[in-house]
């Protein structure tokens, strides 16, 4: 059976054992325990400009994780260089796993599976709560691994932690009451549904929100009984394997959540493993068609929660301040490396001027830098190729036309250490058409498009004209006109007066190339779940021979 820990029990210790496997490049500095006292010092010295561990740190653990621990891959072996945004400096190598180690990973998770599986809801629901318990006491400490991974700026990482421990709460919270139905049959004979797990899951996950995504795919996944193998994004590897560390000291069965390391030829030796029941993948629409063929060959269900191009409008009669603070949001969080961003956004012409001109002001206000200091809110993009497509989309929109109106070029912090990192402005866009590059593609970066219009009836329609359907939004004070325009978008997950909210009880995905399936919400558990059919004779057979 399976025992919970007593709470408290699972601390870590922060000192320089590092168990989460990052060391300190500065010998004996203790890094972890330093990074948790940073937050601290920094609230008793308000305005003291204090340096951090940028820099500083790199990984030695392996990064694989199987059967309850750490492992070095069986094999595959080919080196993917890990980067720290800020820095452009090489945190580790990377070893891609092999079709043999990913086979040994599906098969930790389906012995897991048999014990997980014929546990009740309410045994599931106490491990679980007790993982969330975990991340939200190691807040700090997975946050800052999230930011030195991926470059967005420790203010955000903490609220990513926040919804990834609140999504294993919510899981949790519903595992005790996942059910299924009873149907009253003629003579007294019945039905039954029982919702039972899927088996081994895959999660395939983006460098956006590593941490996050891996909580999205496991909590409803882990809810229903399912066992998982995930494989992050071969760019932000380390947080997701203090995840899988996290479910085992919660009290999982060993080998229910396993981390397999590694890029594409590692996803495909995923979706087609035999034992692998269903697929969930969070990335890009080229690669989402790939995996749904992969599933195809093996009918394998899938979601696929991919990219978008999502419209915000913008009413004359919105609340002006409300608007801005809106259309900043949904566009320069995580660098602009979003997948639901509202990157066209449409402002009625009456009130394009001013408008523009606030969101311009407010923009070049945004703190750029290192981003592990308190006052930063944007951080370096991902990596040089992409902060070079970034650029490349920019450079294409002046040429088609359109004015930078703000921002839009490289920029190098004046701190030495971060010069080699991949910081750029974020960029407002003007006189933009709804034929442009920069307005029909997916830029994944902090580009703002902004497109005047007149009437509803005319912005419904070009919100619309786009093959993604992922998000969008509105702001007007006119509570009707807001609910026949969300009504009206062919969207996904639709915000009114607000922007980029990521409740966990809401159930979140596309429509169209972005994708199918839900997650969060009770809708999720639909996607991890089947339902068994019973139907019971309570008389004789009626034969018909
Ligand atoms: N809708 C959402 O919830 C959501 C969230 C985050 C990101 N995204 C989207 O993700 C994209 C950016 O992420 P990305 O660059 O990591 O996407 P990507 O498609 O390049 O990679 C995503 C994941 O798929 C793996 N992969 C690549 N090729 C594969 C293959 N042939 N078989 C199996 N796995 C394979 C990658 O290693 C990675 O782990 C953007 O389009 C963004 O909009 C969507
Ligand atoms: N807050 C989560 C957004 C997911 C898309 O990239």
């Amino acid at each position: 059976g399976i025992t919970c820990p007593k709470p408290g029990s699972a601390r870590r210790c922060l000192s320089a054992a590092a168990p989460h496997g990052i060391s300190p490049m500065l010998a004996q500095s203790r890094l972890p325990s330093f990074l948790l006292l940073l937050p601290r010092l920094r609230s008793l010295a308000p305005g003291l400009a204090m340096s951090s561990a940028t820099g500083t740190v790199t990984v030695q653990q392996p990064l694989n994780y199987r059967a309850g621990a750490r492992v070095h891959p069986a094999d595959g072996g080919q080196l993917e260089e890990v980067f720290e945004p800020a820095t452009g400096r090489v945190l580790c190598k990377l070893p891609c796993s092999g079709e043999k180690e990913v086979d040994l990973a599906v098969q930790s998770a389906k012995a897991a599976f048999k014990i997980w599986s014929q546990m009740s809801g309410m045994e599931r629901c106490r491990v679980m709560l007790e993982a969330a318990r975990i991340i939200r006491e190691q807040r700090e400490e997975i946050a800052t691994m999230e930011t030195i991974n991926n470059g967005k700026s420790i203010f955000e990482a903490r609220v990513d932690i926040d919804i990834s421990w609140q999504c294993l709460e919510y899981y949790a919270g519903l595992a005790g009451s996942l059910a299924g139905e009873h149907v009253q049959l003629p003579g007294g004979s019945f039905g039954y549904t029982r919702r039972e797990p899927l088996g081994v899951c895959v999660g395939i996950g983006a460098w956006n929100y590593p941490f996050q995504i891996a909580c999205w795919k496991s909590g409803p996944a882990l809810a229903c009984g399912n066992a998982m193998v995930f494989k992050p994004s071969p760019f932000t590897p380390i947080s997701v394997v203090r995840l899988a560390e996290i479910f085992t000291e919660a009290g999982v069965p060993k080998g229910l959540f396993n981390v397999v390391q590694g890029g594409a030829a590692t996803g495909q030796f995923l979706c087609q493993h035999p034992d692998v029941a269903k697929i969930s993948f969070t990335g890009s629409v080229p690669t989402g068609m790939k995996i749904m063929e992969m599933a195809a060959k093996g009918i394998k269900p899938v979601t696929l929660e991919l990219g978008g191009k999502s419209p915000l409008i913008i009413f004359s009669d919105s609340d002006l301040d409300n608007a801005v603070k809106g259309a900043l949001m949904a566009n320069f969080l995580t660098q602009g490396e979003v997948c639901c961003n509202g990157t066209r956004v449409f402002v009625e012409r009456k009130i394009l001027d001013t408008f523009t001109k606030e969101v311009v002001k407010c923009t070049r206000k945004i703190k750029i830098g290192d981003p592990l200091l308190e006052d930063t809110r944007m951080g370096a993009l991902i990596n040089l190729p992409h902060l070079n497509r970034v650029q490349g989309f920019i450079k294409q929109a002046k040429e088609q036309g359109a004015e930078v109106l703000c921002g839009g070029d490289p920029y190098v912090p004046d701190d030495p250490k971060l010069k080699n990192g991949y910081y750029m402005r974020p960029c407002v866009l003007g006189n933009c058409k709804d034929d442009m590059t920069c307005v029909k593609e997916e830029i994944f970066g902090p580009v703002m498009a902004i497109l005047p219009f007149d009437t509803e009836e005319e912005v419904v329609e070009r919100a619309n004209a786009t093959k993604f359907g992922l998000a969008g939004g509105v702001f007007t004070r006119d509570i009707q006109k807001a609910h026949r325009i969300v009504a009206a978008l062919k969207a996904g997950m639709c915000f009114i007066n607000n922007y980029n909210v990521s409740p966990v009880e809401l159930p979140f995905g596309g429509y169209k190339f972005s994708g199918f399936g839900r997650e969060n919400g009770r809708a999720a558990i639909e996607y991890y779940s089947q339902l068994k059919t019973v139907c019971v004779e309570m008389g004789d057979v009626e034969s018909a021979f």
